[in-house]
């Protein structure tokens, strides 16, 4: 898909990082039409949130499903086969040969699209050599991108700040799925390798991946819109 095919709307996918399945569905209701993609990860999904997938997808929004998937091929790929019948657009597994080799096996022909992580973002260059790695972020993250290219896989998750590199290397093969997205003056957390969103969408993402800017905000709606509002501007 090139980035005049997605919807500018689409381009914001708000992380559902929530204590419950009521909590989610209170604050995708107070999001209302802002929002149209929305991402189930860990908490959520680990708090009965995965018939959420098909709810959210029936009532007309799409679904990142954040599993970060990591295990023997044969594991993964039975697994992502069980996933296929979510009714999820993206899901995620690490980019490890095996793993994604795995995944594109057990996705087959059904139609959800897999993102592989390449190096999260809450890691700088010491913390990947503390992790063992004698490579540093961008040759990682780039080596990575290759090898998920190679493998079939449909997109790549890394901080914005690799966008313009790994545009270079897959070109609009490949979706660049964003998180590590902070509007200007917003609490920075855990994550290492940030951008606002209008940098990022400079940058060359095509998705921004969004968690505490909208969901711990005062406002989130307004918050959403805020975000949405910025993309737009930064689209031209
Ligand atoms: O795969 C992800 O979505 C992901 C990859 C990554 O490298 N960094 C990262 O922050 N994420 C997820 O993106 C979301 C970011 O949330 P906030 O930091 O609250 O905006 C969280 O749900 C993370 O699990």
């Amino acid at each position: 898909m090139t980035p005049a095919e997605i919807a500018p709307k689409d381009r914001l996918i708000v992380a559902l990082d929530l204590p419950s399945v009521d909590a989610a569905e209170a604050m995708i209701a107070r999001l209302g039409d802002s929002v149209t993609f929305y991402k189930i990860g860990y908490r959520l999904a680990y708090a009965g949130g995965l018939p959420l997938v098909a709810k959210l997808a029936d009532s007309g929004k799409k679904v990142f499903l954040d599993l970060k998937l990591h295990d023997i091929g044969n594991t993964v790929a039975q697994g992502v086969e069980s996933i296929t019948k979510l009714g999820a657009t993206f899901l995620t597994v690490h980019a490890y040969p095996q793993t994604m080799k795995g995944a594109v096996e057990g996705r087959g022909s059904s139609k959800l699209k897999l993102l592989a992580v390449t190096v999260l973002t809450s890691y700088n260059d010491d913390d990947l050599r503390a992790a063992g790695f004698r490579l540093d972020v961008s040759e990682l993250v780039e080596a990575r991108a290759q090898q998920a290219r190679a493998l079939g896989m449909d997109g790549l998750v890394s901080s914005p700040e690799e966008a313009g590199a790994l545009r270079k290397i897959v070109g609009h093969q490949m979706a660049l799925v964003t998180p590590g997205i902070r509007p200007a003056g917003s609490e920075t957390g855990d994550q290492k390798r940030i951008m606002t969103p209008a940098r990022a969408i400079s940058a060359g993402a095509d998705y921004l991946v969004v968690g505490r800017p909208v969901v711990e905000a005062a406002d989130p709606k307004a918050a959403a819109d805020a975000i949405q509002a910025e993309i737009v501007q930064a689209l031209g």
